[in-house]
């Protein structure tokens, strides 16, 4: 039977690279920024205009009704973040808002698409490196068309993790991110490593450049697209406690493999998220 989404898959690469492109020259000229949820967590004009350009490219291949959207400015501005069973885009335009701001090389355009809440494809470009990841569901993941897979480490102390520390710079949640690096550091692994972008830190994972990525606090646009492309490199999603992943529950673990997975969990100091499909609070 012919695949129902491959016509919006090859369109989402093609949107990806026409949004990493405009992300590139954005970088190119002086970047006004402004602030979201506190004064680390960045946004500029490029992140807006582009998840419009995304939106509105999407929208006018597929029809203005046709599917629904999840995009982290279009929530930032108050839209709803609730997957349902309808075909769903989600989207990260910019991800890797700092480092765009800085000049520190890793900034991706994420884009996933999800249907009765299964995520079908994804498409990460890593725009400053022109590295085009995607991934179908079950039909491999990609890295500029070569297919790429995950590492075949099974030993914690043979491996390469990744975390990042967030935008949220609480001292009790600072204090159990760094506790856990810690202790990670200390099994002792080969190396802790971040790149500022969850979506790239997900590609790593799948091309077998690191083991796993974990993090408390990601949202579903940065990790949905990574999630297909881990999976179809052959890695595992994992909650940080153990249990099945959950796109909006702002906890995940990516690994090559559930042996590592398993062993970075055990060492996971979990701190609360509000999950992203939490009712939004009144004020
Ligand atoms: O706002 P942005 O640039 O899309 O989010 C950047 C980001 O670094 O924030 C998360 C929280 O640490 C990351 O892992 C994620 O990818
Ligand atoms: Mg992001």
């Amino acid at each position: 039977m012919a695949d129902p989404w491959q016509r919006a898959y090859d369109f989402a690469v093609e949107v990806a690279r026409k949004a990493g492109e405009e992300v590139r020259k954005a970088g190119e000229s002086e970047i006004k920024i402004m602030t979201k949820s506190s004064t680390v967590d960045l946004v500029t004009k490029t992140d807006e205009r582009v998840e419009k350009i995304i939106i509105g490219s999407l929208k006018e291949e597929f029809g203005p009704d046709a599917h629904c959207f999840i995009g982290e400015e279009s929530v930032a501005k108050g839209e709803a973040c609730i997957l349902t069973d309808k075909p769903t885009w989600i989207i990260d335009p910019v991800d890797g808002t700092t480092n765009f701001v800085h000049g520190f090389p890793f900034v991706a355009v994420s884009i996933a698409f999800a249907v009765n809440k299964e995520l079908e494809f994804g498409v990460v470009y890593s725009c400053l490196e022109d590295k085009m990841y995607k991934a179908r569901k079950g039909k491999g993941a990609f890295c500029n068309d070569e297919k790429i897979e995950v590492s075949d480490v099974t030993a914690i102390n043979k491996s390469i993790i990744i975390s990042e520390h967030g935008t949220d710079r609480s001292p009790e949640k600072v204090n159990k991110i760094f506790s856990t690096m810690q202790k990670i550091l200390c099994i002792p692994v080969h190396g802790l490593r971040g790149s500022g972008t969850a979506a790239t830190n997900m590609c790593l994972v799948a091309t077998g450049a690191v083991e796993a990525f974990f993090e408390i606090g990601i949202h579903c646009w940065d990790i949905a697209a990574g999630a297909v492309i881990v999976k179809e490199a052959g890695g595992v999603l994992l909650d940080v406690d153990g249990g099945p992943f959950d796109l909006m529950s702002r906890r995940m673990v990516s690994a090559n493999n559930e042996v590592i997975a398993k062993r970075i969990i055990k060492e996971i100091e979990i701190f609360p998220a509000v999950r992203d499909d939490a009712p939004v609070q009144k004020q």
